[in-house]
C-alpha cells in the first residue's frame, strides 16, 4: 500500500468548483496535486496558489491554473505535508527547505488541511529537526543564538554549500531532543534577528488526513 498515495489523494475529496486551493510541497501532498490534475482535466475549476518553485512546476505540468495573490480575495483551503504532527495537531513542517511559503499560505487559508502518512504521527515534537530560515547576513551570528535556546543547530548543506531557499535564504536544522512548549519557542525563534520564519506551525491544522491502525483512512479535526 503506497500510505502517501491514499492520504494525498483524499485531500482532494475537500475541493469544490471555484475555490483558490494552497498547493504544499513534499512527496505526500504530490499525490494530492497529481489527483487534482486529474480532475481539473475533468471539469473541476480550481485555481492554485503553489508554495515553492517545485510545486509550481508540478502544478503547471499537471495542468491546475495558478493564481497570484493580487488576483484573489482569499484561499478556500489550502493541503500541504508535515515532518511531524503531534496529538494537539501542531506541526514541524520545512524538511523540503518552503517552510516560509507554507507558512504564509496555511496563515491565509480559511482550511489548513495537512497529509501525514502515521509514521508522522508523534506524542512531542522534536524528534525531527526543526528547520529554521535565516537570512545569509549573518547567519553563523543568528546560528550562535539559536544555539543558545537549547539547541544543536545544523546549517543545511547542499552538494558542499549551503542549501538556498526559494526566498534566497538559508536553513539551520536545529535539534531539540523535545519541544513541551512549541508555541513559545516559535515565537522566541522568530523574534531573533536574522530568523525568517520557522517550521512550527502551531493551532494552526484544521485537519490531518492520515491511516488508523488498521490502515484505514482517518480524519482528524480540531
Ligand atoms: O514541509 C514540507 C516541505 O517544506 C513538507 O510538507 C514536509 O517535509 C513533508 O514532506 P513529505 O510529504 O515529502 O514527507
Amino acid at each position: 500500500m503506497n500510505e502517501k498515495k491514499v492520504v494525498g489523494e483524499k485531500a482532494v475529496e475537500f475541493i469544490k468548483d471555484g475555490m483558490v486551493v494552497g498547493l504544499g510541497t513534499g512527496s505526500t501532498v504530490y499525490y494530492t496535486i497529481i489527483k487534482l490534475g486529474q480532475l481539473v482535466k475533468e471539469g473541476l475549476l480550481i485555481q492554485g496558489i503553489p508554495t515553492s518553485v517545485q510545486t509550481e512546476e508540478l502544478a503547471k505540468k499537471v495542468g491546475i491554473p495558478l493564481v497570484h495573490f493580487k488576483e484573489i480575495e482569499q484561499i478556500d483551503v489550502a493541503i500541504d505535508g508535515a515532518d511531524e504532527v503531534d496529538t494537539h495537531l501542531n506541526l514541524i513542517k520545512g524538511g523540503g527547505g518552503a517552510l516560509l511559503r507554507e507558512k504564509i499560505i496555511a496563515k491565509a487559508a480559511k482550511t489548513f488541511i495537512v497529509v501525514a502518512t502515521p509514521s508522522k504521527m508523534v506524542e512531542t515534537l522534536g524528534a525531527f529537526r526543526l528547520p529554521v530560515e535565516v537570512v545569509p547576513f549573518g547567519a553563523e551570528l543568528t546560528e550562535k543564538h539559536i544555539r543558545e535556546l537549547g539547541c544543536d543547530p545544523y546549517l543545511r548543506q547542499l552538494e558542499g554549500t549551503p542549501y538556498k531557499t526559494d526566498n534566497g535564504n538559508y536553513i539551520i536544522d536545529c535539534v531539540f531532543s523535545e519541544i513541551s512548549e512549541a508555541k513559545r519557542l516559535e515565537e522566541k525563534l522568530n523574534m531573533l534577528p536574522g530568523v525568517v520564519e520557522n517550521g512550527l506551525f502551531v493551532g494552526m491544522s484544521d485537519i490531518v488526513i492520515s491511516l488508523d491502525q488498521n490502515k484505514d483512512v482517518m480524519l482528524i479535526k480540531r
